[in-house]
């Protein structure tokens, strides 16, 4: 029997939406700590989201290029992973990890081929990978953009590499980005929402209910 499908939600900010979230099913909630996100959580916020999500679903906290300082302030507040979504490279991510001493996501932005090849370097030093839509250029933050990328690109990616797939994701595409894409898991924030940051609990269960039924 295949693996089941990881199902993660980004953006979580408040304890009623994540409690909403743990009864729609998912397996991941997302708290982003990154000043320009329209889903931002302070420190002290994130430390009480992690300690409610603590044994029911696991957290993982969405940093940007953290220095040292910032990932041992998120570290100690004992979240099950730490996701990179900024331009770190593989030596980073890999010093990220050792002082953590949390399991590490990668995100890595996929627009071409070109980015397609950079995907090993970064599987080998990270827990998991997350490929997501390229930002466009100007673009004022580098993930929950609500942008797609071709898909297509993926048939070129070392096929013993597992990923999860996010970039706008919604309830109406999730079905088919799983039966195209054979994701080892899928992550949506901006497709369950009604304005930016404010999540909508009907499309997160729309979303899972979708998800699931295409595996
Ligand atoms: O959500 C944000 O505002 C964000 C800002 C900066 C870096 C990452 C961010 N989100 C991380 C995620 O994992 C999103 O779920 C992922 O980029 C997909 O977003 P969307 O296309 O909106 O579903």
């Amino acid at each position: 029997m295949a693996d089941p499908l990881i199902v993660k939600i980004c953006g979580i900010k408040t304890h009623d939406l994540l409690d909403a979230t743990i009864a729609a099913g998912a397996d991941m909630v997302g708290f982003m700590h990154f000043s320009r996100s329209p889903r931002h959580v302070s420190i002290d916020e994130l430390g009480g989201l992690i300690s409610a999500a603590r044994g029911r679903i696991e957290s993982c906290v969405v940093l940007v290029n953290p220095d040292n300082s910032c990932v041992a302030e998120v570290a100690a507040l004992g979240p099950d992973w730490i996701q990179l979504h900024g331009p770190e490279t593989p030596h980073r991510v890999e010093s990220i990890r050792a002082e953590a001493g949390v399991e590490i996501i990668k995100a890595l932005p996929i627009g071409s081929a070109e980015d397609i090849a950079q995907v090993a370097a970064f599987a080998e030093v990270a827990d998991r990978i997350l490929l997501d839509a390229k930002p466009a250029k100007g673009a004022d933050r580098p993930g929950g953009l609500g942008e797609s990328f071709d898909w297509r690109l993926l048939e070129a990616l070392d096929p013993s590499i597992s990923f999860m797939l996010s970039g706008g994701l919604t309830p109406e595409n999730v079905a088919e980005a799983v039966r195209q894409v054979g994701p080892m898991g899928i992550d949506a924030s901006s497709g369950l929402e009604t304005a930016p940051g404010v999540k909508n609990t009907k499309l997160i269960e729309a979303f899972i209910r979708n998800a699931r039924a295409a595996v």
